[in-house]
């Protein structure tokens, strides 16, 4: 049976406050006291008060007032009937109630709980009888607290039992023997048998005095027969409790067992008053000492508790025991100020409980069917909502899938593009090496050159766009467009338009990242917010975000790598910007140096040809004398000048020479063609075959040399020495950008604006100049445009240069000349007879007085004696022959290089 909390009939949780109901009844004198002749102490005034009689008068008698005041000639019937009838009947209907006697020994509380148990049984059972709605069951236990030991009265042989603390019930005996009542005849069987069980001792007033404190327990319950009304099920203890008396023991004259037995007794009746007296005028703030005894624990529901409780107590009129009348009476007087707080102990039957569930049940199963019933129209639109926002979650992840698909292909879009430019760029590098080798072998061909090679290496396959593009998708047509776009940067490197293309693939990026990123955060913030989805989902939702973080960092690395490729590259092409020197310029500038190269090579080659004779003889004017500043010009700047820019493109055609016995190499500028026939012939030819490129250094060298040009060669050679070392430093501020005009001041003009039979002095020249420009070379170790400080090192080098040409001069003196001789030219150009180094004294004072032709003329004699010209000397072969074969050791003209290195990204 299911317990519920204790509440009114009516189902509902009323409480009802009422005090305990406190009678008194005072029996008769029995048949000791009337024998010893005792007096009657206490009167009944009327059927509330009892007043003690003072023989003496001497005091006014003190009333005690009580619910009902019981004479000796009341019934037993009366006294249930007015004093424990309506408590007794109240477990019918739920509510617990307790009738106990309180009195002292022999006062006749087990004579007037026997006449209540019987008259509360037969009222109980007529009510049963009386009420046939419902159905009762009775069942009796019965226990006995004897020297504060609880003994089942129904089965004594089940010894001691404890007291437990039910959170429902209250204190419990444990294992209490409870039988049910089958009538009323039964339970008075029951009761009967319970008296039998009792302790009961003799003492010296009451033979049969009771020995400890009992207690008869009938729990009623009730439920309607018929469950589908509103009848409600109840249960309720109905305590009869006979106390033990309290007794004095001058009066009882115990001993032994019975003195134990009455100190027991009064001990707990002790308690029992001060829980009364503590309980009476509500006072309920401070500590009840229930557990003081086990009887105040067994009756605590009853004392204070939701029970209702009736008290009777019985007094002796005799004067003999009026103080232990008066103790009873105070003990009344203070419990008939404790409140109870009687409540319904309202039960549901598991029967009735499982109908029900039943009902309940199937009224749930009816709304679930039922499509128009409310919750279930709320219960589907609630589905509908989580079905529309699940389908929102997939169209989000969805969208969050072709962002990341983007992102991956314009990733890999990007990689092809880079691949392309690299690709593009070692085919370019490749070429132009080709175009070099290629360049080597067919010298002077002017028909295709770098510059068309390397344009065409630069550019990207041809396609036809305009029908490709339209055919293909979104992104390959975007991917198209922007190969297109930077084939067209590479062909015109334009560094502003490459930057912004290359901002708008990184915004474009980014964006891409971004977009899906906030994709997969609402995403996950939906199944967060709807708690969709099991571990799994969120676990796989902690994986994609994960996924889109490491994307978004991968995408700034790759960032932060194609943008360094794209600095370098940017930087690169702003440099390659900033110097004017585009791929396809600086190709062009190199092939008119070429030209140039070619048509002066070819020019002198034309020398061994007879008609170029006449030209030779026609112009008879030097080129440079002082006056004729433009000439000068061309010598100052020709390219042969270790101090000029043209130096590059003198090394280049250094570089790209053909072999010596090459000659058909110079036949193929149409320059040369000109030349050949503006060229005048004369007779000097035995002066021109020293000059012939093609014959031996041995053969091409002629004793019959006409002495007085190479001697005018000299001079205007020493005249343009002078000039050269004084305008070495200017040349040495000048910048590389005078290129393009070094380029037309090629030595081809010397040509067409000199005297023809100057050309040999020129190509002396030449052949000096050029010696010290290699000579140079290989001491500087590189090239001008390699070294980056062409000035400085190349006044530097010159000045060294022509130091240690003199020196050689020098050092031919010693071997050239005799000792007369020396001694004779020391006297004439005043070298001081005793000094170290007259020699070198003596070169240096060679050519130092441009201005004094005599001067120039005596230097160029001594010079002309101290070269030997018909000398075999290596060092006068390199410097004035014909030696068309480059330096085996010669250190190339990095120029191209350093373009390549430009397009390294
Ligand atoms: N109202 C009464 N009318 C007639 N006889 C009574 C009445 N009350 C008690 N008696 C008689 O008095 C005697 C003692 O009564 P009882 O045993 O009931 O006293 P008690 O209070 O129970 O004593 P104890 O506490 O010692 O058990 C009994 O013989 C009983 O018949």
């Amino acid at each position: 049976m299911h317990r519920n909390p204790p509440c009114t009939p009516g189902g509902s949780s009323k409480v009802r406050e009422e005090k305990i109901g406190v009678t008194v009844r005072m029996r008769p004198l029995n048949p000791k006291e009337q024998a010893m002749y005792d007096l009657i102490a206490w009167e009944c005034l009327d059927g509330n008060t009892i007043v003690f009689k003072n023989p003496n008068q001497e005091r006014p008698p003190t009333p005690y007032t009580f619910d009902k005041v019981f004479a000796p000639t009341c019934s037993a019937h009366k006294v249930y009937d007015e004093g424990a009838k309506d408590v007794a009947l109240s477990a019918l209907s739920g509510i617990n109630a307790t009738i106990f006697a309180y009195g002292q020994t022999s006062s006749g509380k087990t004579f007037t709980m026997r006449g209540i148990t019987e008259n509360a049984i037969r009222d109980i059972y007529e009510y049963i009888q009386n009420t046939p709605e419902r159905a009762f069951i009775l069942r009796i236990s019965a226990l006995e607290i004897y020297n504060e030991t609880v003994i089942d009265l129904l089965n004594r042989e089940s010894g001691a039992l404890r007291l437990l603390d039910d959170p429902e019930k209250g204190t419990v005996v444990e294992k209490l023997n409870e039988k049910v009542a089958k009538d009323g005849q039964h339970l008075r069987h029951l009761i009967g048998i319970c008296e039998a069980q009792r302790q009961i001792g003799e003492t010296a007033l009451n033979d049969k005095s009771s020995r400890s404190h009992q207690i008869i327990r009938l729990t009623v319950e009730s439920s309607p027969i018929d469950s589908s009304g509103h009848l409600k099920s109840y249960v309720a203890s109905l305590n009869f409790v006979d106390l033990a008396g309290s007794e004095r023991i001058s009066q009882t004259h115990t001993c032994g067992a019975r003195l134990k037995e009455g100190n027991h007794i009064n001990r707990s009746l002790l308690t029992l008053t001060t829980v009364i007296r503590k309980l009476s005028g509500g006072k309920r703030s401070g500590h009840i000492p229930y557990r003081d005894s086990k009887l105040t624990r067994i009756l605590q529901s009853s004392l204070g508790g939701n029970a209702r409780t009736a008290i009777i107590c019985t007094i002796s009129p005799a004067l003999s025991h009026v103080e232990q009348t008066r103790n009873t009476l105070t003990f009344a007087t203070s419990a008939k100020e404790v409140i109870n707080n009687a409540r319904v102990n309202m039960v549901v039957p598991d029967k009735t409980l499982v109908r029900q569930l039943q009902k309940e049940v199937a009224r749930l199963e009816g709304e679930l069917q039922s499509p128009d019933r409310s919750s279930s129209s709320c219960l589907k639109s609630l589905l509908a909502e989580r079905e529309l926002q699940i389908k929102l979650m997939i169209s989000s992840l969805q969208n969050f899938k072709h962002l990341s698909k983007a992102c991956e292909i314009q990733d890999m879009q990007m990689e092809r593009d880079i691949e392309d430019l690299r690709r593009q760029r070692d085919l370019a590098q490749s070429q132009l090496k080709l175009e070099r080798r290629t360049n080597k072998v067919q010298k002077g061909s002017n028909d295709y050159g770098p510059s068309a090679q390397v344009v065409r290496c630069l550019s990207f396959p041809e396609e036809n766009e305009s029908t490709s593009i339209g055919k293909l998708t979104p992104v390959r047509r975007a991917a198209v467009g922007r190969q297109v776009m930077l084939k067209n940067l590479l062909i015109s490197p334009d560094p502003s338009i490459l930057a912004s293309e290359i901002q708008k693939l990184e915004h474009r990026q980014l964006q891409l990242c971004e977009n899906a990123n906030q994709a997969l955060e609402v995403l996950h913030k939906d199944f967060a917010t709807h708690k969709f989805g099991n571990q799994e989902t969120a676990e796989t939702m902690s994986k994609l975000l994960s996924e889109i973080k490491d994307l978004v960092l991968a995408t700034s690395t790759a960032e932060e790598i194609v943008t360094a490729d794209k600095v370098n590259l940017m930087e690169k092409i702003t440099q390659l910007d900033c110097q004017g020197n585009t791929i396809a310029s600086l190709e062009r500038k190199l092939e008119n140096v070429q030209k140039s190269i070619d048509k002066l090579v070819s020019a002198f080659s034309t020398e061994e040809a007879p008609e170029s004779k006449a030209h030779l003889k026609r112009k008879k004017i030097l080129p440079f004398t002082l006056s004729n500043s433009p000439n000068m010009q061309h010598i100052i700047r020709a390219p042969c000048s270790p101090l000029s820019s043209s130096c590059k493109a003198m090394e280049h055609e250094i570089e790209n020479r053909v072999p010596p016995k090459n000659n058909n190499a110079f036949s193929g500028s149409d320059a040369s063609e000109s030349l050949h026939k503006d060229t005048s012939r004369n007779d000097e030819q035995s002066c021109n075959s020293i000059l012939t490129r093609g014959g031996s250094p041995s053969t091409g060298r002629s004793k019959s040399v006409n002495v007085k040009k190479i001697q005018k060669m000299f001079k205007n050679a020493a005249e343009e020495n002078i000039r050269s070392f004084r305008v070495l430093e200017l040349e040495a501020n000048k910048s590389v950008n005078e290129e393009t005009d070094i380029v037309d001041r090629s030595p081809l003009s010397w040509h067409i604006m000199g005297d023809p039979s100057d050309q040999m002095y020129m190509e002396v020249e030449l052949r000096r100049l050029t010696w010290l420009e290699q000579h140079l070379a290989e001491l500087g170790n590189a090239s001008p445009a390699l070294l980056g400080d062409e000035p400085a090192s190349s006044v530097s080098a010159s000045i060294k240069a022509l130091k240690q040409e003199r020196e050689h001069l020098g050092k031919r003196v010693s071997y050239k000349l005799s000792a007369e001789e020396r001694e004779l030219l020391y006297a004439k150009w005043e070298v001081p007879p005793v000094g170290k180094q007259r020699r070198l004294q003596l070169v240096n004072k060679l050519w130092t007085d441009p201005y004094n032709m005599q001067h120039v003329q005596e230097s160029a004699d001594i010079v002309a004696k101290l070269i030997d010209f018909c000398g075999s000397d290596e060092n006068s072969k390199d410097m004035f022959e014909l030696n068309f074969a480059s330096p085996s050791n010669k250190k190339t003209w990095g120029g191209w290089n350093f373009i390549s290195n430009l397009l390294n990204l």
